[in-house]
C-alpha cells in the first residue's frame, strides 16, 4: 500500500496544509477505480499534477496519459482532434487520423479547461464517458475505447450551467468526484514548504548552493496573494535564484520580483501570518507593505500608460489607428469607446495582424500564453471579424 507521504514525493505534490492532505487522501481513494474525476481550482494550483497522480496510481498506470488542452484548440478542429477523422472528411484531411480518445485507449485522458468546450462537443464527450462510444469525423462507424476521463477547469461550472454554456447532464456526470484545489493564498502554510522544495530542486538540478532567505523576505512571500498560484511561486524561485545567484534573498529582492496587482490584493484576507513576531511589529509591517504596494502599483500604472502611449504613437498612421476614439479636451470626457477592454482587443488584433495571425508569435509578443490568446480571440470574436473582412 502506498503511503500518503510517498504519493507526495512520487508525484512532487508538496504542502502540509489540511487541504493538501485531504487531496492526497482522495487521490488514494479514487485512483484504483475508473470513476470520472473533476478537478477544479484556479490556474496554477496543481490540477494537472493531481490528474497525473490519479493516473499513476491507477491500474492504467502503464497505459497512456493523454493531455488535451481544450481551451487551446480552435473550435473548428476540436472534434477531429478529440475523435479523429477519416480521409477526405474535410478540406485538408489528407489521411485518416486517430483522435486523442483513441490514443488514450487503455489509459487516461485529461481534459483540461473542460469549461471551454463547445456545447455540441460536450454531448459527444458525455456519450464517450457513458458508453465508451464515439465516431470519427466523417465516419458513421461507431467505435469503442476503454478510457478513464479526468477533467479540469478553473471556471465555476455551476455558473456556466446556469448561463447555458455547460450541459447539466455532463456536469453531473463529471462531478461524481470533485477535487477542489484551493488557491495558494488560502493555504499559506504551504508557501514555506513549497519554497524550500523548489529551491532544493533547482539547486540540485543546477549544482548550486543556496545562500538563504531572511525572515522578512519569507514573511512577504507568505503574505503575498499569488494570483498565479504555485506556478507563480515556482517561477519566482527560479528567477530569483538565477538572477540573484549566490546572494541571501532579502525583502527588497523579493519585492522586486513579485508581480503586485493591487486590485486583486484583498488586505482583509491577506493579513500576515505571525511568524515569530509581535502583533505591533506585524501591524507596522502590514502598513509598510501596503505603502510599498501602492508605490509599485503606481510604477506599474506608469509603465502601462507608457505602453499605451507608445502603442498609439506607432498606430497613428496604420489602419488600426483609433479614428473614432475621441476625448473632449475641455471636459475630459470620453466621447467614444475608450475602455481598457477595447484597448486590449485592439492590441491583440494588432499583434495578430503584425504576425500574420501566427498565434504563437503574437502571444509571445503580447507576453501572454497561447491559451489565453485563443481565449481572447474567442471572447472578442476576432476570428469571425477576420472572416467577414
Ligand atoms: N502542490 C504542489 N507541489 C509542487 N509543485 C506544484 C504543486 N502544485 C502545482 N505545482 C507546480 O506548479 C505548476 C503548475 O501546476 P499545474 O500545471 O498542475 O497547474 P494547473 O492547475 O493544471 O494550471 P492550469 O489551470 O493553468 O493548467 C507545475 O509546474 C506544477 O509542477
Amino acid at each position: 500500500m502506498v503511503l500518503k507521504e510517498d504519493i507526495q514525493e512520487k508525484y512532487g505534490i508538496y504542502g502540509e496544509s489540511q487541504a493538501v492532505r485531504e487531496i492526497i487522501a482522495v487521490i488514494k481513494q479514487v485512483a484504483p477505480t475508473d470513476i470520472t474525476v473533476l478537478i477544479t481550482g484556479e490556474s496554477g494550483v496543481g490540477k494537472e499534477l493531481v490528474a497525473r497522480a490519479i493516473h499513476g496510481e491507477s491500474k492504467r498506470a502503464d497505459g497512456p496519459f493523454v493531455i488535451v488542452n481544450s481551451g487551446a484548440i480552435p473550435e473548428g478542429i476540436l472534434e477531429s482532434e478529440l475523435f479523429g477523422h477519416e480521409k477526405g472528411a474535410f478540406t485538408g484531411a489528407i489521411e485518416t487520423r486517430k483522435g486523442y480518445f483513441e490514443m488514450a485507449d487503455g489509459g487516461t485522458i485529461f481534459l483540461d479547461e473542460i469549461g471551454d468546450m463547445p456545447i455540441a462537443t460536450q454531448v459527444k464527450i458525455l456519450r464517450v464517458i457513458e458508453t465508451g462510444e464515439f465516431m470519427r469525423v466523417g465516419s458513421s462507424q461507431l467505435r469503442k475505447v476503454d478510457v478513464r476521463v479526468i477533467a479540469a477547469t478553473n471556471k465555476n461550472l455551476d455558473e456556466e450551467v446556469k448561463r447555458g454554456n455547460f450541459r447539466e447532464d455532463l456536469y453531473y456526470r463529471l462531478r461524481t468526484v470533485n477535487i477542489y484545489i484551493p488557491p495558494l493564498r488560502e493555504r499559506r502554510e504551504d508557501i514555506p514548504v513549497l519554497f524550500e522544495k523548489f529551491v532544493a530542486q533547482f539547486c540540485e538540478r543546477n549544482k548550486v548552493a543556496f545562500a538563504g532567505i531572511t525572515d522578512d523576505a519569507m514573511q512577504i512571500l507568505i503574505s503575498y496573494h499569488w494570483p498565479g498560484n504555485v506556478r507563480e511561486l515556482k517561477n519566482f524561485v527560479e528567477s530569483i535564484l538565477v538572477l540573484e545567484s549566490g546572494k541571501v534573498i532579502d525583502a527588497n529582492m523579493v519585492r522586486k520580483y513579485l508581480r503586485y496587482d493591487f486590485n486583486q490584493f484583498d488586505y482583509s484576507r491577506n493579513l500576515p501570518i505571525r511568524y515569530g513576531k509581535s502583533g505591533e511589529q506585524a501591524d507596522r509591517e502590514l502598513i509598510y507593505r501596503a505603502l510599498v504596494d501602492i508605490k509599485s502599483d503606481l510604477i506599474e500604472i506608469r509603465n502601462l500608460l507608457g505602453n499605451f502611449i507608445e502603442f498609439f504613437a506607432r498606430q497613428v498612421s496604420s489602419p488600426l489607428a483609433l479614428p473614432e476614439a475621441k476625448i473632449d479636451l475641455k471636459t475630459g470626457t470620453v466621447v467614444e469607446n475608450f475602455s481598457l477592454v477595447d484597448m486590449e482587443k485592439r492590441m491583440i488584433k494588432a499583434a495578430l495582424e503584425r504576425f500574420n495571425w501566427n498565434k504563437r508569435l503574437a502571444a509571445r509578443a503580447l507576453k501572454i500564453s497561447e491559451r489565453t490568446l485563443y481565449r481572447k480571440i474567442k471572447e472578442y470574436g476576432l476570428e469571425e471579424e477576420r472572416q467577414k473582412r
